[in-house]
């Protein structure tokens, strides 16, 4: 088998006398949805951060397509095809809909003054072939008709496939989604749903984590479940939530 697409290998992560992060695996497999949960403070984002080099491992290693990037800056993880989206959308200010895309960072030639002086045709080829993409993105969210309206009258849920269009610019072969479903109306969950599924299908992989049992069970092929820093189970859902030790971990029973 190939090598996984992202793996982390026995990470620990301390914030002061807190250990957020104590052992902890994962392994996301090409052209697979691997769902990841646990309680509150089981270290989810964390591991998330780590596996997108915002937070930087005391400990472990982080692989992309086999190859040790643990500590790369985050800026090259986006190179090598990882995208994510944020638990909390970041603020969308002003802009509209399609100046959100088209002010999202990209693959684009450098900006220095060699691309001002002698690269300007390339420049333009590439903002006209941007746009032309972002125009596809917001159709494909079902966010073309809104194209022009201020990003920040958009519902909760339009604010999150708005996030998934940006990640998605990247034309990333991973996108890791924090909480996707969180504050989200059930129409856009659906939506949501079918768009993953389309893109799985286009042979994208996809990290999740999630509360939304719902959302875990329709899209996930495997699921792991975290509690205090480190795996507790993995399998399929069904076989995860039948565990009695997840069922425990969730009630905050002491293991
Ligand atoms: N930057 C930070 N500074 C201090 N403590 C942090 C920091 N980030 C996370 N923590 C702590 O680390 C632990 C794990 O947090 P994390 O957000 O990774 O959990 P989670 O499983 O994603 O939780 P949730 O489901 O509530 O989002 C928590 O106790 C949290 O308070």
């Amino acid at each position: 088998m190939s090598a996984p697409v992202l793996e982390v290998r026995d990470i620990a992560k301390r914030f002061g006398g807190l250990a957020a992060l104590d052992g902890a695996s994962l392994a996301l497999q090409a052209g697979r949805v691997t769902g990841l949960i646990g309680p509150n403070g089981a270290g989810k984002t964390t591991l998330l951060n780590v596996m997108t080099g915002l937070v930087r491992p005391d400990a472990g290693q982080v692989l992309l397509s086999g190859q040790d990037v643990t500590g790369l800056a985050t800026h090259r993880y986006a190179a090598l095809g990882v995208a994510r989206t944020f638990q909390i959308v970041r603020e969308l200010g002003s802009l509209t809909v399609l100046e959100n895309l088209l002010l999202a960072p990209r693959r684009q030639s450098g900006e220095g003054v060699a691309t001002g002086l002698f690269a300007r045709p390339k420049w333009w080829r590439e903002e006209r072939a941007n746009a032309a993409k972002a125009r596809e993105l917001l159709e494909r969210i079902g966010l073309w008709k809104l194209a022009d309206q201020p990003s920040a009258g958009l519902s909760g849920g339009q604010k999150k496939l708005l996030d998934l269009a940006r990640a998605l610019l990247l034309e990333p072969k991973l996108i890791l989604l924090d909480e996707p479903g969180a504050g989200v109306s059930p129409p856009v969950k659906q939506e949501l749903i079918r768009l993953i599924r389309e893109l799985k299908a286009e042979g994208v992989s996809f990290g999740l984590i999630e509360h939304d049992m719902h959302l875990i069970g329709e899209l996930c092929d495997e699921v792991h479940v975290m509690a205090e820093g480190r795996n507790l189970v993995s399998g399929t859902f069904r076989e995860v939530i039948a565990d009695r030790r997840v069922v425990e971990a969730y009630l905050g029973v002491a293991a």
